[in-house]
C-alpha cells in the first residue's frame, strides 16, 4: 500500500464520539445482502459551514473558506461515512470542488481500493456543468481513481439542446465509472416554474443504491431543504460555526417562510437532540429536524 499523499487529512479519534450517535452505520458495516428498505429515502445529512452572520460565502458565484483545518478534517470523515455527497451545479460552477474523501487511509489516500470514498451527486437539470466537466477536479479525481466517478441529477425535457447536453455529459461520464440520472421535473402551478422535487431526487438516489448521503450545499439546495415541507426528508443537520463575520452580501442560509405574512410568522423549523462542540476555533453544531411521524 502506497503512503497517504501529503494532502490527506487526518481527524483524530477522540474527535469522533461526540459525532456518532448521530451517524447512519458506517458503510463497512452493512450487510450488502441486507439493504435497507424500510424508508424510501437515504439517510440524509444537511451540512455545511457559516459565517457568525448566517453567510456560506463572501458573494454568489464565489468560494470562501470558512472551515479551519480540524473542522475540514470533520467534514472529510464525514464524507467517509456516508454514500453519497451532493451539491447544487451552483456551487459546483463556483467551486469546483473535489467532492472526495481526503482522510488518511481513506482510498487513494493510502487506502486501498474505492470502498469508502463517497458518490459526487451534482444537481444540474440543464446540464451546465458540461461546459466545465472535462477539466473538472471531480473528473480529473475519478481519473485518478482517488474519487468516484460522479452522477449528474438533470431533468427530462425534450428541449433538444439540453438533451445534446445530457448525452454528451453521459459518454464523459461512462470512461469514469459515472453517469446521468434523469427525474421528471414539477410544475408549479402558479408560476409555471419547473423544478426538481427533492422527495423524486432522494428516492431515485435511494433506488441507485445510496443509503446514506451527505448535502453540502449551496444556497439553494440548503434553504429549500430547511423549508418545512421538505425538513422530513433531512435527518441530521451538522453545521459548522466560524467565528467570523462576512458582512452584508454575503450568501445567505436562511430558508423561506410557509407565511411571510408580518405579525402572522413562526419560526421555520429547530434542531432538537442538540449537541455543540467546540473543534479548532470552530464550534460544531449537530441536530436533528423535528419529524411529524
Ligand atoms: N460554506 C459552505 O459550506 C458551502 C458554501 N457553498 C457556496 O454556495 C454558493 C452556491 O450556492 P447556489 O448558487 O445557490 O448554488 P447551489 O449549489 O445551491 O445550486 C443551485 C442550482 O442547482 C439547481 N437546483 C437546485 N435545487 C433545484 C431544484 N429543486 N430544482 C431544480 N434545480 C435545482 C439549479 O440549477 C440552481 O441554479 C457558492 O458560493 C458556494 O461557495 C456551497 C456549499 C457549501
Ligand atoms: N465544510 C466546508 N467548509 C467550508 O469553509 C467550505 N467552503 C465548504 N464548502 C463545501 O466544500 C466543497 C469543497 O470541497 P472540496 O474540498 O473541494 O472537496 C464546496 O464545494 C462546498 O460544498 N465546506
Amino acid at each position: 500500500m502506497s503512503p497517504p499523499p501529503r494532502d490527506a487529512l487526518h481527524f483524530p479519534q477522540s474527535s469522533r464520539p461526540f459525532l456518532e450517535p448521530y451517524l447512519p452505520l458506517h458503510r463497512s458495516w452493512h450487510n450488502p445482502y441486507l439493504p435497507d428498505d424500510s424508508t424510501p429515502f437515504p439517510f440524509t445529512t444537511l451540512t455545511f459551514a457559516q459565517s457568525l452572520d448566517s453567510s456560506i460565502s463572501l458573494a454568489p458565484g464565489t468560494q470562501t473558506a470558512l472551515s479551519g483545518p480540524e473542522t475540514k478534517a470533520m467534514t472529510h470523515y464525514l464524507r467517509a461515512r456516508h454514500d453519497g455527497i451532493l451539491v447544487g451545479i451552483g456551487t459546483a460552477l463556483a467551486d469546483d470542488p473535489s467532492l472526495n474523501c481526503r482522510l488518511e487511509g481513506v482510498g487513494g489516500y493510502g487506502g486501498r481500493g474505492l470502498n469508502m470514498q463517497p458518490r459526487p451527486v451534482i444537481v444540474d437539470p440543464k446540464g451546465r456543468w458540461l461546459d466545465v466537466a472535462e477539466g473538472s477536479k471531480v473528473m480529473k479525481l475519478a481519473r485518478e481513481r482517488r474519487g468516484r466517478g460522479p452522477w449528474v441529477v438533470m431533468a427530462w425535457t425534450d428541449d433538444s439542446e439540453v438533451l445534446g447536453r445530457v448525452n454528451a455529459i453521459d459518454r464523459l461520464l461512462e470512461g469514469v465509472g459515472g453517469k446521468v440520472l434523469m427525474v421528471e421535473p414539477r410544475t408549479n402551478k402558479e408560476t409555471e416554474e419547473k423544478r426538481l422535487d427533492w422527495g423524486d431526487v432522494l428516492a431515485m438516489l435511494k433506488r441507485e443504491g445510496l443509503d446514506s448521503l451527505m448535502v453540502e450545499g449551496g444556497q439553494r439546495v440548503i434553504n429549500e431543504l430547511l423549508r418545512e415541507e421538505y425538513q422530513e426528508l433531512v435527518n441530521l443537520v451538522i453545521i459548522t460555526i466560524a467565528p467570523t463575520w462576512l458582512g452584508q452580501g454575503g450568501v445567505v442560509v436562511s430558508p423561506e417562510r410557509k407565511s411571510a405574512e408580518q405579525g402572522n410568522a413562526s419560526a421555520v423549523g429547530r434542531l432538537t437532540n442538540t449537541r455543540w462542540q467546540q473543534m479548532g476555533d470552530d464550534v460544531v453544531l449537530c441536530g436533528q429536524l423535528p419529524h411529524k411521524k
